[in-house]
């Protein structure tokens, strides 16, 4: 038997999934030899290698797991007869770096041409420290040695690495190292998309009966319009297919056109004999508890104004679901497990699933929510390809998207578009060689919330196209727009953190050119901008006490979690002045020394926080904000009333219901007058602050802040500690590295 042959039984543990324990007991088996002096001694021996590992690992470098996850590699080689290469060892350690950081995968050839820029390494200090010297040989020194044919080789040669047919820990394929779980993660999707995208459907020919009811419907559901609407044609491409994406910027319709989708998807079954007129079983569902409610605060308004007597086949409004849940809790997860209770075996029962906020969903949660869906149920992704990617690896929406602005719809599509919306899609998006993925993927191009001349519009459309001048930002602070305003930093960082105090508290109405009065959308009159005294002088103006009913106190919780909602502080970093840390201390000393709060640590009235992990017992969920209140509700040991402090959470059933928690159940929590960007993904508020720090960082990227000034919903203020910083940041991208868009587009 050659040696790869005997794969499958070899490594049949999934390193990825193996238990600490076996990770524990790799590392205590590993030898520990002198520290390394420069590039060439790592490659004297493993435990040379392994000693540099774990010289990188105390240097803050790479991750405990990377390198245990390298010396797992090494002892399950051993434990095959295999002397594993140092370069193997290097490369496992480097492939489980990469997946902290994001990727789905090593591309071996761009690690060989930049490996600095490529795995950040060294890492740059947190903004304000600046880099520190460093001893260490850095991974760039390393790889230098090598080229790729050095890379194949090794991986070829090892029992860890096959292409994928075989149970191995690594897997290389078509020039990627991936850790095997992602690679598995990746094919499903892949597979599964395909799966759906060659299905046929009865909507192809446009002149059977099916098509005809679905043209009448979206001759309801959308009004004539003078240019292509594009809403219609991202609703009739989406309606065709088992699966589709409909992406789009801020308030342009997706929850709008995803409402009619339905509609005119249950139009379709209602009057197809061969389902004999049942309607679909649509489900909703969003990464987050804050993206769900978010979703269910804007679909029963739009499902309420669907013209439904007008459809063919007896749609009513019960036919559309307005109800919206977690990911999670929609696949069903379970405590201390990663499994999820429906799967392959256990699918969901469904025939529609609408994802919202897809950009958020990793990998993972990707491939768990195809493998539960039924191999003929429609699954419609909703998002914004240019926010930021999931916080876990890989950026699925943004790679399914990557070929959406010219969109490649062969001429059959075209066709068939103008059959059944009357739409022609301009030439500029017909491609005769677009792919079947590309007929599937829908881009929303104009903004409804948004008017022409709105600064958040055209400051978010400036950074997307890194198109953002300095002349721009003069403008800003000019007061050139009445819905952003730039906020000079002081002289002195005093002097600055002066003017975020400032800021936090009342909004800076002032700093607005129109001093933030008289703004009105679609006839509406908008609320000015405001600051955190806003929802705490509400917490303190009312007359509640002791014998105030649950009630009054559920309403008085509505009002100021609303009012918590109409502004928040973005950051992009975790730890420094510039941090969400710094920036959470700052404010809430701040509003201490103004008597809002009563202290600026522990719990206290008043303390906004932020759920960082989800919590099944509670029913809480990553991402919800909740606010301290002091109540009446406790009693002394002689029985009198006393107060005692309870957080206050929405349900995240969209019930408006309150839960009152007690701070002690909460395990994973922060405070949030300051959030980071990738936190806010999935929240709006009335009024966002983008804070950026005077320092360089690699996770400030042109998606951060396209992501941070989409949060705004009516104002939008900017305090940036350098310009040159901002304007570099804005050409910085993401790129994720993944083979997912190569499995899909040949
Ligand atoms: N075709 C349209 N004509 C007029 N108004 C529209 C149209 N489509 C959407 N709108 C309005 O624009 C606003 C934003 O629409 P919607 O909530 O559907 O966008 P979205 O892309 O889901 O927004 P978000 O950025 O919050 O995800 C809503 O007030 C909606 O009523």
């Amino acid at each position: 038997m050659s040696r790869k042959q005997n794969h499958d039984q070899q490594f049949s543990l999934d390193l990825n999934e193996a238990p600490a324990s076996e990770v524990q007991q790799a590392s205590r088996a590993a030898d520990v030899s002198p520290a390394p002096v420069d590039a060439a001694t790592p490659f004297s021996g493993l435990a040379q290698m392994e000693e540099l590992l774990t010289q990188w690992q105390e240097a803050g470098w790479v991750r405990p797991l990377d390198r245990e996850f390298a010396r797992l590699i090494r002892t399950l080689c051993q434990e095959q007869g295999e002397q594993p290469e140092p370069l193997l060892i290097l490369l496992a350690a480097l492939a489980s770096h990469q997946v902290g950081r994001g990727h789905v995968c090593v591309h071996l050839n761009t690690l060989l041409e930049e490996p600095a820029r490529t795995l950040a390494l060294p890492p740059e200090e947190a903004a304000g420290t600046g880099p520190e010297p460093t001893p260490l040989p850095t991974p760039a020194d390393l790889m230098a040695r090598f080229a790729p044919e050095d890379c194949y080789q090794v991986l070829e040669n090892s029992l860890a690495v096959s292409d994928g047919s075989q149970s191995t820990p690594l897997v290389l394929d078509s020039g990627r190292l991936y850790l095997r779980r992602f690679w598995r993660y990746e094919q499903r999707i892949a597979e599964s998309i395909r799966q759906r995208l060659e299905q046929p459907s009865d909507l192809d020919d446009p002149a059977l009966p099916q098509g005809e009811t679905l043209r009448q419907a979206l001759g309801e559901l959308f009004r004539p319009q003078p240019e292509v609407d594009y809403q219609k044609l991202a609703c009739a491409l989406a309606a065709r297919n088992r699966f589709a994406v409909i992406t789009g910027g801020p308030g342009t319709g997706k929850t709008t056109t995803v409402v009619n989708l339905l509609a005119a998807l249950q139009a379709v079954a209602g009057t197809s004999p061969q389902r004999q007129a049942r309607k679909y079983r649509i489900r909703l569902a969003a990464p987050t508890g804050k993206a769900a409610a978010r979703l269910n605060e804007s679909i029963g308004g739009a499902v309420s104004r669907l013209p439904l007597a007008a459809l063919p086949g007896n749609v009513q409004q019960a036919d559309i679901p307005t109800r919206v849940t977690t990911l999670h809790r929609l696949l069903g997860s379970r405590p201390d497990s990663r499994q999820f209770r429906h799967h392959r075996d256990n699918p969901l029962l469904v025939d529609i699933l609408v994802i919202d906020e897809a950009s958020m969903v990793d990998v993972d949660l990707m491939a768990s929510v195809m493998d539960a869906l039924p191999a003929s149920a429609h699954l419609i992704l909703l998002g914004d390809k240019d926010q930021l990617a999931s916080v876990d690896a890989g950026a699925v929406l943004g790679e399914l998207c990557r070929r959406a602005l010219a969109a490649h719809y062969t001429p059959e599509t075209a066709e068939w578009l103008a059959a059944l919306t009357g739409d022609r899609v301009p030439e500029t998006l017909v491609d005769n060689a677009g792919q079947p993925m590309d007929q599937a993927v829908a881009m929303l191009r104009k903004s409804y919330r948004f008017t022409e001349d709105s600064g958040i519009r055209q400051l978010a459309q400036a950074v997307n196209s890194n198109t953002l001048h300095r002349n721009t930002l003069a403008g800003l602070g000019r007061g050139e727009f009445n819905d952003v305003t730039m906020l000079p930093c002081g002289p002195t960082p005093e002097d600055t953190r002066a003017l975020i105090c400032r800021h936090a508290l009342t909004g800076s109405p002032e700093a607005f050119s129109n001093q933030g009065l008289g703004r009105t959308l679609n006839g509406q009159a908008l609320p000015p901008p405001v600051g955190y005294q806003h929802y705490l002088n509400l917490m303190q103006d009312h007359d509640l006490d002791a014998d105030s009913l649950r009630e009054d106190w559920d309403q008085l919780a509505r009002q100021v979690l609303s009012a918590f909602g109409d502004f928040q502080v973005l950051c992009a970093l975790r730890q420094g002045p510039w941090g969400v840390e710094g920036l959470n201390d700052l404010i809430a000393r701040e509003l201490t020394a103004r008597g809002l709060i009563p202290k600026a640590e522990g719990w206290y009235r008043g303390r906004p926080v932020l759920v960082t992990g989800n919590d099944y017992n509670l029913g809480l969920m990553n991402g919800d904000i909740g606010i301290t209140f002091s109540l009446p509700w406790g009693q002394h040991e002689n029985g009198q009333p006393c107060e005692t402090l309870r957080v206050a959470f929405p349900a995240s059933d969209g019930s408006n219901d309150i839960r009152w928690i007690s701070p002690s159940r909460l395990q994973h929590l922060e405070t949030v007058f300051a959030m980071t960007v990738h936190k806010s993904q999935g929240s709006e508020f009335n009024h966002t602050c983008l804070i950026l720090p005077d320092r360089l960082s690699p996770v400030m990227t042109r998606e951060l802040v396209y992501t941070g000034i989409t949060r705004a919903r009516n104002w939008f203020s900017l305090i940036a500690g350098d310009e040159t910083v901002l304007l570099e940041s804005v050409a910085q991208q993401v790129v994720r590295a993944s083979g997912l868009a190569e499995r899909l587009w040949c």
